[in-house]
């Protein structure tokens, strides 16, 4: 018997089969079975002691404790003090009266006040307007298991997947718009105020402070002030996760992003042409969100700040997947959206250094980020196990579709939306390589996903032509038309990101051609599209063989390979490719009607020739050669 009072259950299983419950005795007296007693007078108590206090809430360490109160409490008073000067309206100097924790957690609220009211803090002062005196409680930096409560409690379509994922709806924006840098200073506060209006006059508001670009000489510092628990877990994946000690010095923030997704921007402001607008400005170093929920325009609206603030440096932004293998070669993946950079930078026999967003220094590559973000849409398990995997507890799991009951997903279903997504912390991949940093790459892969089916699988570039592709940054997506009939759609996008680029096109081309000359990196075009026709008729290449190319890269067999020159693109194609049918390299082989596709390959050299028309009179860098070679570098017909 417990000496304790507690309950034992018994090996000895009972005359029904089930364990025989012992009860504990003291003292003669024969107690109820409700176990020891906890140290607690009501519910709440006892719900007190269910949580430990933890970093970096409260981190009150050892012997220090008195000490090191004092400390939190002033931190906590510079901290609360700096988010309220973040949540500052224009017409007056200080933001609401900012209180951290959750209104609905009761007990917590009055202890916070009265304890930083103590430091003066919070005496209510009669202010130009009634919002001036309402309290925002701020949920700063909480952890995934706190927003997964935020959001299955207040957000309507959050639930958790079978595999763990919090399951959210991004509302009825569910991809990404483009940002508006160049307005006018009195419109961007117009929406700026907006913005702020709305966020104070909630009863919280969730605060990340974190850090992006894994380089420690050139992280920025950025503080997200979002409404909904499904932002913060997007940018607590997405961005660098500081430590509790990083935190505690967080200090000012470099940016702030101000996201109000939910409430609209007013149409009757200059240039707003909807309800939805994105409103970037570098010299406030602020980011407004109106109108839209689609947590990707907060990534992305920073990667467009590190496309401005990093070139100042000499640092080259990528719009990049990257990994590495491992004797140390790094191989950058560029490409628009869709075409393979998340997949193929996930590779389980290299380590990921990032799926999207890179830095090229003098010292090599760093990744911005501090997660990924892959498209979901018939995804499985066998052929990418590595993403499969990182679905689970953490992860943002945005617009699928699951069964109500079971809660799993079918990642074949396109109700919501094609574009659906999951976003994870990069250590969910097995063999990230954390800190996310690598020597200088190797290879550096321009991925398009031709859905006319007429660009080889693969071809070896030399630097003109790796410009020359890199400056028209194409890929050709399937849109449907009016009549429900789908037919590839040319897009160019200079740098493979002209919605993020800050600087005229042609100085990223010139800094990626001096450092892929300086480091004697090898460029590579692979059609991550169509083969054998085009959309309708072909079909897309199998990413079995896409990988197969992508190996032959990595290991360095391809560049010693054999190799023939294209007619129209001029392009060197290899004659094999271990573990791939060698008809399939050279597109015309794969197409039945040769004529269709010589016409499809004229009418895609016709495409790019009057895409790159606009840069025929820029010198890229210093160098006129290369500048002359560039322009010879595209299709010749
Ligand atoms: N041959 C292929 N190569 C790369 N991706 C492919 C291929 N075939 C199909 N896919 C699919 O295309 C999508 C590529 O998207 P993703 O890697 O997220 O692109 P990005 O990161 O460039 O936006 C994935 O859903 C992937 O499964
Ligand atoms: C987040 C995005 O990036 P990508 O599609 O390149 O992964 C996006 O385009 O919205
Ligand atoms: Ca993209
Ligand atoms: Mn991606």
């Amino acid at each position: 018997m417990a000496a304790n009072g507690e309950i034992k259950v018994g090996s000895a299983a009972g005359r029904n089969g089930l364990p025989k419950i012992q009860t504990a005795r003291q003292n003669g007296i024969c107690h109820d079975d409700s176990g020891p007693t906890v140290k607690a007078q009501t519910i709440d108590e006892l719900h007190s002691l269910q949580k430990k206090k933890s970093a970096p809430n409260t981190p009150i360490k050892g012997a220090q404790a008195a000490f090191a109160t004092m400390c939190e409490e002033d931190r906590q008073k510079q901290q609360l003090q700096s988010i309220s000067a973040s949540l500052a309206s224009l017409t007056r100097e200080t933001g609401p009266k900012v209180v951290k924790g959750d209104p609905a957690r009761k007990s917590e609220t009055p202890r916070q006040v009265s304890h930083v009211s103590h430091h003066h803090y919070f005496t209510p002062t009669i202010d130009v307007s009634d919002s001036a005196l309402k309290f925002t409680h701020v949920l700063y930096n909480l952890s995934p298991a706190e927003l997964y409560e935020q959001a299955i409690k207040n957000e309507h379509g959050s639930f958790i997947s079978s595999s763990g994922a919090l399951a959210t709806l991004s509302g009825a924006k569910t991809g990404r718009g483009s940002p508006n840098i160049e307005m006018d200073e009195h419109t961007f506060m117009v929406n700026r105020e907006r913005a702020v209006d709305y966020l104070n006059s909630l009863d919280k508001v969730f605060v990340n402070d974190q850090f992006l670009n894994w380089d420690p000489n050139n992280q920025i510092k950025v503080r997200i002030v979002s409404a909904r628990a499904y932002h913060s877990l997007f940018m607590h994946n997405m961005c660098i996760r500081p430590t509790p000690e990083e935190l505690e010095n967080f200090g000012t923030p470099d940016f702030t992003i101000y996201n109000a997704g939910q409430f609209p921007c007013n149409r009757y402001t200059h240039y707003m042409t909807s309800s939805t607008s994105v409103d970037l400005n570098l010299g406030r170093r602020e980011m407004v969100i109106l109108g839209t929920q689609y947590a990707g325009e907060m990534k992305k609206g920073l990667f467009s700040v590190m496309h401005y603030l990093m070139p100042k440096r000499q640092i080259l932004s990528l719009h990049s997947g990257c990994n590495m293998g491992r004797d140390g070669d790094v191989a950058l993946f560029f490409g628009l959206s869709g075409t393979g950079k998340t997949t193929l930078s996930t590779d389980h026999n290299r380590f990921l250094i990032g799926d999207d967003e890179h830095c090229w220094g003098e010292d090599g590559v760093s990744n911005i980020e501090g997660g990924c973000y892959a498209k979901c849409i018939d995804l499985s398990k066998e052929k990418e196990p590595d993403i499969w995997n990182a679905i689970k507890f953490g992860t943002v799991l945005e617009n699928v579709v699951f069964d109500e009951h079971t809660r799993e997903v079918d990642y074949t279903e396109k109700t919501v939306t094609e574009n659906t997504r999951a976003a994870y912390p990069i250590e969910y991949i097995p063999n990230a390589k954390i800190p996310c940093v690598g020597p200088h790459p190797k290879n550096v892969i321009l991925l398009a996903c031709d859905a006319f089916g007429v660009l080889p699988p693969v071809s070896k570039l030399n630097l003109a032509q790796t410009m020359y592709h890199f400056i028209s940054g194409y890929t050709a997506l399937v849109a449907g038309t009016e009549d429900g009939i789908k037919e590839p759609q040319a897009t160019f996008s200079a740098c493979f990101g002209a919605a993020f680029i800050m600087l005229h096109p042609t100085k990223y081309a010139a800094m990626l051609a001096a450092k892929m000359q300086k480091h004697g990196a090898t460029g590579w075009l692979v059609n991550t599209g169509w083969s054998g026709g085009s959309y309708g008729s072909g079909s897309r290449i199998k990413l079995a063989y896409t990988r197969k190319i992508i190996d032959a890269i990595h290991s360095g067999s391809l560049l010693n390979g054999n190799y023939r020159k294209t007619e129209v693109f001029g392009l060197e194609i290899p004659i094999e490719v271990e573990g791939v049918p060698s008809e399939i390299l050279d597109p015309v082989n794969t197409w039945s009607n040769k004529k269709a596709y010589k016409e499809t390959l004229l009418k895609l050299a016709g495409l790019f020739k009057n895409n790159f028309e606009v840069f025929v009179n820029h010198k890229i860098g210093k160098d006129g050669k290369l500048t002359e070679e560039i322009l010879g570098a595209g299709p010749v017909f």
